[in-house]
């Protein structure tokens, strides 16, 4: 199965000739320009053997969305508060991990992180790609609970794998079909990022809002990868922080922050399940997916409550992160 679905492109086959640029310098101003490579995350001594010691410390998932299980295996950790309220970050989904506070070495990655940003992070989304054929499919990470000005990072272990970025394409105006030739032409670079073990991509707001991106399956034979890419069997695990502005309390049943309509904790709400705040979101996601020009202050800025979505029919084909 796929968890995404990239959006029917009506002008896909006049779009064949798109510019690609392989970026394989860590501190080459990558994306939008707001996003950069770091290798060598953590110092050899902490580095060495840290695939194992997350692979075994985690609480691996196996996840489903619109009915079918995802290629690759997934966990949540985060920073949970005396009072036992936690950072969500909402995106459609069938069903969410539960989220367990940060284990030892996670919690050593994720200081390291925050070594490197210039603002904390308080939430990782952890997933194992098993091999070659476990991927993500194209997508932008929504951010109605993502802190504004803050980098997603994406820490990688293990196996190297490439993530790939496409500049979106934004709807077209009615042109000739020579002009929407060029446009195309000109408008969709593409970047492959390969990510080594001990590597930390910091990805800007600009360039998650301008690009999509991706970890694409690699079914090449194992006689045509590097030593690298065949590293721990094959097998990748990447953990993405985020910096997460909306909160939930211990027993899930009250949300805020500024991804929600009570903006502090004190103006806390009841959680929404699903029905129509589920469809504006969806929607809202949909959006974010697919426009570069996408103001979040429009469309998350009032705040959302609801925490499970139903996916109905006609909210078609809005991919998963
Ligand atoms: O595995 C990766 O590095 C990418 C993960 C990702 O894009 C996401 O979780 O949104
Ligand atoms: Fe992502």
């Amino acid at each position: 199965m796929t968890d995404s679905h990239a959006a029917p492109n009506e002008t896909g086959r006049l779009c064949k000739a798109q510019k690609t640029k392989v970026c394989i310098k860590p501190g080459d101003a990558l994306g939008a320009g707001d996003t950069l490579l770091h290798t060598d995350l953590l110092p050899p001594d902490l580095a060495d053997g840290v695939f194992t010691r997350v692979k075994e410390e985690v609480a691996w998932n196996v996840m489903h969305h619109r009915g079918g299980e995802l290629p690759r295996l997934v966990a949540v950790q985060g920073d949970v508060a005396a009072d036992g309220s936690f950072p969500v970050y909402r995106h459609p989904a069938d069903e969410s991990p539960e989220l367990h506070p940060f284990t030892p070495t996670v919690q050593v990655i994720r200081e390291r992180v925050q070594r490197v940003l210039s603002h904390p992070v308080n939430h990782v989304l952890i997933q194992l790609y098993r091999g070659g054929n476990d991927y993500i499919s194209e997508h932008s990470d929504k951010t109605v609970d993502v802190a504004p000005g803050s980098s997603i990072v994406n820490v990688s272990l293990g196996a190297q794998r490439t993530m790939t970025l496409r500049t979106k394409k934004d709807v077209l105006p009615v042109k000739t079909m020579v002009e929407v030739a060029e446009d195309c032409a000109g408008k969709r670079d593409v970047q492959r990022i390969p990510l080594p073990h001990n590597s930390m991509l910091a990805m800007g707001l600009a360039t998650n809002r301008e690009w999509l991106h991706a970890i694409r399956a690699d079914k090449r034979p194992v006689s045509e990868k590097t030593a690298a890419e065949l590293a721990e069997g094959g097998a990748r695990i990447s953990l993405t922080f985020r910096c997460i502005h909306t909160f939930l309390s211990a027993d899930e049943r009250f949300i805020w922050g500024a991804g929600a309509h009570g903006k502090t904790q004190d103006a806390k709400r009841p959680v929404v399940y699903g029905d129509v705040e589920a469809e504006a979101l969806l929607a809202a996601f949909g959006e974010e997916n697919h426009s570069t020009v996408f103001d979040w202050q429009a469309t998350y800025g009032d705040g959302f409550d609801v925490l499970h979505f139903r996916l109905h029919d006609t909210i078609d084909n809005v991919p998963l992160n």
